[in-house]
């Protein structure tokens, strides 16, 4: 199956970069079609238009709900369709995950819209929610400029997972936070030479015992895991 991903931004230019690397990998063997668009498209004033002050006052500024609305009559459609997922990233959001990357995995048409100035009338949201499957997502617990970056980073999470996508598909299910792994964070990792600038490669690794070896990486990660995530060992 083919995933489409759109996005809507007053910056369409961020998305240029999935043409490239691994993503344009999957664009060009087909197993996603990506098509930004610029959100003032949707405008009818002549400057364009997509901000307004914040009703009740307060700082900065927010998207008004109308280009919005007329963007996904043109881009989605008027019909509602709960098969589309359409994806908020906002620092209110419920916070992103590899599940949720696994589960955006499978589906077949993703829209997301990236807010800027303080975000986007509420009412967007309330209204796509009565059209589509609405994710509201953050990235972290840290405040970006918007949401192109959160997208891109959600786009990278999820088309890695895409069935044929990855090219040793073994990789992923080795990952820490893929399923049946228990959440450790990954134990480090060497390659050649095996002495660099006076460092050697533990020496567990070059001794061939694939025993050993599980051992020594299993009790690296806990010991890490507990040391930066404890967290993620209750
Ligand atoms: N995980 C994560 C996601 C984001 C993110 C996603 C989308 C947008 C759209 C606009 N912004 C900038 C921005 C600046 C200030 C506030 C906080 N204000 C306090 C009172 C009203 C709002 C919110 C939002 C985004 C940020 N950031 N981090």
């Amino acid at each position: 199956m083919t995933m489409r991903l759109d996005y809507l931004s007053i910056f369409p230019g961020y998305f240029d970069v999935l043409d490239i690397s691994l993503l344009g990998k999957a664009v060009d063997n087909g197993l996603v079609e990506v098509h930004a668009h610029d959100l003032r498209d949707w405008t009818h004033d002549r400057h364009r238009t997509v901000d307004d002050t914040p009703c009740g006052g307060g700082a900065g500024m927010v998207m008004k709900p109308d280009p919005w609305g007329e963007a996904f009559d043109g881009i989605i459609g008027i019909e509602p369709d709960p098969s589309v997922h359409v994806i908020f990233p906002t620092p209110s959001g419920i916070p992103f995950t590899q599940s949720a990357a696994q589960e955006l995995s499978t589906v077949e048409r993703v829209v997301f819209c990236c807010g800027r100035y303080e975000g986007i009338d509420h009412r967007v949201i309330d209204y796509a929610r009565t059209m589509w499957t609405v994710h509201e997502l953050s990235l972290g617990d840290y405040v970006l400029n918007g949401g192109e970056v959160a997208a891109l980073a959600i786009t990278e999470a999820v088309v890695r997972l895409i069935p044929g996508f990855m090219g040793n598909p073994e990789s992923l299910a080795e990952e820490s936070f893929s399923p049946g792994q228990e959440r450790l964070l990954e134990y480090p990792l060497f390659t050649r030479p095996v002495s660099w600038r006076g460092m050697d490669v533990p020496e567990v690794l070059m001794s061939g015992h694939h025993g050993r070896i599980a051992e020594w990486r299993r009790e690296e990660s806990l010991l890490l895991t507990r040391d930066r995530r404890p967290d993620l060992t209750d």
